[in-house]
């Protein structure tokens, strides 16, 4: 069944933004919309004509039939026409929170200013969001003048960004995202900021050009929404809510004399919708003035591995390395986990002789500079490693290099890199590792893939056996990696010949 996702907020009459938009937006990514409608606005492609508020009786009677029947994962609010309207709300949402046995998730759209620079709420609203809604908002999305209006911090630049968050977060408010679409900074991109869970996220694209912009804050706010009710880390609902506007934005046309709305299309499926994410080292960073710590951490470009990379078994000594290479494993990974300082350079040197006996791929966890040394296939860096280890060093050196992603965020920062291969993962619970919170799962697999698969040779791993490998490899993803569906089988050349079946 969909999860249920509510909309508390005004219509526009024009179709464009409002609860209109957040219809469509959380339809796009398969939650039920509900809604309690605040305003109903006389609103055309060429400006806000009236505002017709309701009343606080009228939107409290829709919350009480949601409520009883329908309750919600995820609430998103939008135009909130008055003090009373917040007031009301605030109660509400208090309620919810204490009461429910799950209690819902608050992403709170200020919609304070239309896109055509018309003002939707009264003047006195402010301090009674600042004293009554605020501190009950887990994600909020600001654009820059709202942010301006909340926290008198005028945006000139990317510390005036993370200074505004920081205010909103003193109010109250658990998360922040800035929408950059009004910003022009740096001149012909759009830069979007994320705070949340004490860590930034940057993402930027070039500016879309089309006059066709109404609606783009309801919507993007809703599929942020929309994606928290699916199970998505903001880091990815925040990606997946701006490919979706993007992808909205290069598909939008007029329907009347003035700003037509933003499309609304479905899940973004083509990575050309997808913004980059900002790091250090790369070009958008160094025009935000971000710091670099390590001038050689970023390189882009790797060795290729010529095609798909079929069954890849993980496993944590050279014995094994030897097995499954003999019993024709076309990919391997030596992992070892709290190495034997005095074992681990032969281990490593031999696992490397053994790939290039049996010609196949070996590749090396973590070890990068032990992998150097001795010439490896490749080597496999995590998102951590990604901070730490000397990418230009490997790239020169010519070694492939293999990074594991857990979500959109992670997939599109490896993206950045032009990596060998991109790994996802977990895809279901495993005991080999802790991977709490970064279960994936079939679904998000089948985004991921096609995303990607036709820039890179794709991997999926975490929890895998026989017994859902035709499922994952339906997803058409290149390559199953696996640890105790080979390690802990009764007998690995008959599970390896069994593995590789499901690829083929
Ligand atoms: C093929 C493949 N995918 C993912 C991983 C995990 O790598 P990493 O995130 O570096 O974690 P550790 O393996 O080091 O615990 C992998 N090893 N192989
Ligand atoms: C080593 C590893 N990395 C993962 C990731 O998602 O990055 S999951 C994982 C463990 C895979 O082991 P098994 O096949 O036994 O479940
Ligand atoms: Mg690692």
């Amino acid at each position: 069944m969909a999860q249920v996702v509510w909309s508390i907020a005004g219509s526009d009459s024009g179709g464009g933004a409002g609860i209109q938009a957040d219809i469509k937006a959380m339809q796009s990514f398969g939650v039920h919309a509900c809604t309690a409608i605040t305003a109903l606005t006389a609103q055309n492609s060429l400006g806000v004509e009236a505002i017709n508020s309701v009343a606080t009786d009228v939107i409290e009677s829709q919350l009480q039939a949601l409520a009883t029947d329908m309750p919600a994962k995820v609430i998103k609010i939008g135009m909130l026409a008055n003090v009373q309207q917040i007031q009301l709300i605030a109660e509400h949402i208090s309620h919810y929170k204490q009461k429910w046995s799950q209690p819902p998730i608050i992403v709170y759209d200020p919609v304070a200013i239309a896109t055509s620079g018309d003002r939707l709420t009264e003047e006195d609203t402010i301090d009674a969001l600042k004293t009554h809604l605020l501190p009950l908002v887990d994600v909020i999305t600001p654009n820059t003048q709202e942010i301006q209006l909340l926290t008198g911090v005028y945006l000139i630049g990317p510390d005036a960004v993370r200074e505004a968050a920081s205010k909103l977060v003193e109010m109250g408010v658990k998360s922040v995202v800035v929408k950059g679409g009004h910003w022009d900074y740096p001149k012909g991109y759009c830069v979007d900021f994320c705070l949340w869970q004490g860590q930034e996220y940057w993402l930027g694209n070039e500016t879309i050009s089309t006059p066709h912009t109404h609606g783009t804050g309801c919507s993007l706010s809703s599929a942020i929404a929309a994606c928290l009710a699916k199970g998505y880390p903001l880091k990815d609902a925040f990606i997946l809510a701006k490919a979706y506007i993007n992808q909205g934005l290069y598909a939008a046309t007029r329907y009347g004399e003035g700003i037509g709305p933003v499309a609304q299309t479905g899940f973004p499926t083509n990575l050309t919708y997808y913004p980059q994410v900002i790091e250090a080292g790369s070009w958008l960073a160094d025009e935000l003035d971000f710091a670099q710590p390590n001038p050689f951490n970023f390189a882009a470009g790797f060795a290729d591995t010529n095609g798909e990379l079929g069954l890849y078994a993980v496993v944590d000594s050279v014995d094994w390395v030897e097995k499954c290479l003999s019993a024709g494993v076309p990919t391997v990974q030596l992992r070892i986990k709290n190495a034997n300082v005095e074992t681990l350079e032969a281990d490593i040197q031999t696992a490397i002789t053994l790939g290039k006996k049996y010609q196949s791929r070996v590749f090396i966890n973590d070890h990068w500079q032990l992998a150097i040394k001795h010439g490896a296939y490749g080597v496999h860096l995590g998102q951590e490693d990604l901070c730490e280890a000397n990418l230009k060093a490997i790239q020169e050196a010519g070694l492939r290099l293999g990074v594991s992603t857990h979500g959109f965020y992670e997939m599109l920062r490896a993206h950045n890199y032009r990596p060998s291969y991109l790994a996802f993962g977990a895809i279901y619970p495993t005991t080999t590792k802790d991977m709490t919170g970064q279960i994936q799962g079939l679904e998000k697999l089948s985004h991921f893939v096609p995303l990607m698969a036709e820039y890179y040779p794709t991997v999926a791993i975490g929890g895998i056996d026989l017994s859902v490998a035709p499922d994952v490899a339906k997803t058409g993803v290149g390559s199953i990696a696996v640890v105790r569906a080979i390690t802990e089988s009764e007998d690995h050349r008959v599970a390896i010949e069994q593995l590789k079946a499901c690829l083929e």
